[in-house]
């Protein structure tokens, strides 16, 4: 029987959750939830997802009824069906969800990157936590910044041993649909204190590396992806061909040549559209061959993230651990992709 996955909260991640749910051969979307009846709520009834009203109140599910689409119910209509909910929320409401539906209905949840590590049992990462996080109830798959520097830091780890690393992100603004987001025209250190929440996600992820990672951050006007600069103090004797050997072994991540054109984060996104990509996600971590480089015990590298998409095959991953489905991360990771149709 294919494990049964309620999406609440049908926003840029929400609705790629449900898109990746529906693309695996063992699990389905039992519903998806809405709070407006807006075209988002419309285009998901037309794909053919189930629809719930997110907020349980007659008032809320007239509103659909009124503007004529047609809705199954509240989400307390569904949520003792399914064997797990995706929360796919706004930062904070996330937890709320937690204590105020999920647990009172002893239903699994995954929680995303705008919750805290402490509201949760464990932080997911496919290649660092999956066996941490398996059986478990309550788990957040960690941040799109977050779940990019796992990804690279496993790499780079799996070639010589991590002593310290530093990292500076440009986050982008906010997503493409984004509108009422800035900045326009500035530059804003966010936050403004440093070391930034990033470092300690990574450890919410890699215990191992509690007081080795210090992050910082700045936002920039952009809505197409993040970018970061990794420099790695490592042990170890290591040459940078096998930096990037390990790079281009780790799932999820591809390198790239400013060399053939991918000069920026707009030609990376071009290359997504190009490939006919959904949405054009870049599910991968994207980093660039020229900017791999190591100096005596230091590598340095750059890394694109597509904020709306790295997190989605993870969740994917996170679903079968929590449901004890798969006992090996990387034949879970490796099925994940293959339906994806991710590199
Ligand atoms: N967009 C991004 O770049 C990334 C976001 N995240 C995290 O994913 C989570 C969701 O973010 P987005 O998808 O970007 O947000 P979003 O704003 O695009 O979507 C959130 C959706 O949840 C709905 N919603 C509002 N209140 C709700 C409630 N009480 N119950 C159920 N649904 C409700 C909203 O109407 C909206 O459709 C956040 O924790 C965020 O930090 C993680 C990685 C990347
Ligand atoms: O930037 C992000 O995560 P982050 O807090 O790890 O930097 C996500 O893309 C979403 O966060 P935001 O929508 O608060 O910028």
């Amino acid at each position: 029987m294919p494990a049964k996955v309620l999406i609440n909260g049908y926003g840029s991640i929400g609705k790629r959750v449900a898109d990746a749910v529906s693309m695996q051969d063992d699990m389905e979307v039992i519903g998806v939830t809405k709070t407006k009846p807006d075209f988002e709520a419309r285009l998901a009834v037309e794909k053919g997802y189930k629809l719930f009203v997110a907020i349980p109140d007659k008032e809320r599910v007239k509103l659909f009824e009124d503007a004529g689409i047609p809705v199954e119910g509240t989400i307390l209509d569904v949520i003792e069906d399914v064997d797990i909910v995706v929360d796919g929320a706004p930062k904070k409401i996330g937890k709320e969800n937690l204590e105020n539906i999920y647990k009172p209905h002893k239903v699994k949840a995954i929680l995303q990157g705008g919750e805290k590590a402490k509201d949760v049992e464990d932080n997911f990462n496919a290649l660092w936590s999956y066996d941490r996080c398996y059986g478990k109830d309550y788990i957040r798959v960690v941040s799109c910044n977050t779940t990019g520097l796992c990804r690279s830091l496993y790499a780079i780890n799996s070639v010589a041993d991590i002593k310290k690393a530093r990292v500076v992100l440009v986050r982008r603004a906010a997503d493409p649909n984004d509108d009422k987001r800035g900045p326009v025209n500035a530059i804003t250190p966010n936050p403004v204190t440093v070391p930034s929440h990033h470092g300690p996600d990574v450890v919410s992820v890699v215990p191992e590396f509690e007081g080795k990672i210090l992050t910082s951050a700045v936002i920039v006007p952009t809505t197409l992806m993040h970018q970061h600069t990794l420099m790695v103090e490592v042990d170890g004797n290591f040459s940078r061909d096998d930096v990037l050997e390990a790079i281009n072994k780790t799932p999820r991540i591809i390198t790239v040549k400013a060399d053939e054109g991918f000069t920026s984060t707009a030609k990376i996104i071009e290359y997504g559209r190009d490939l006919g990509r959904l949405r054009y996600d870049i599910n991968e971590l994207v980093v660039w061959e020229e900017s791999v480089n190591v100096l005596e015990n230091e590598i340095f590298l750059m890394q694109a993230v597509h904020q709306e998409s790295i997190v989605i095959p993870e969740n994917i991953d996170c679903i079968r651990a929590m449901l004890q489905m798969e006992e090996d991360n990387f034949k879970s990771i490796e099925k994940t992709n293959k339906a994806m149709g991710i590199q």
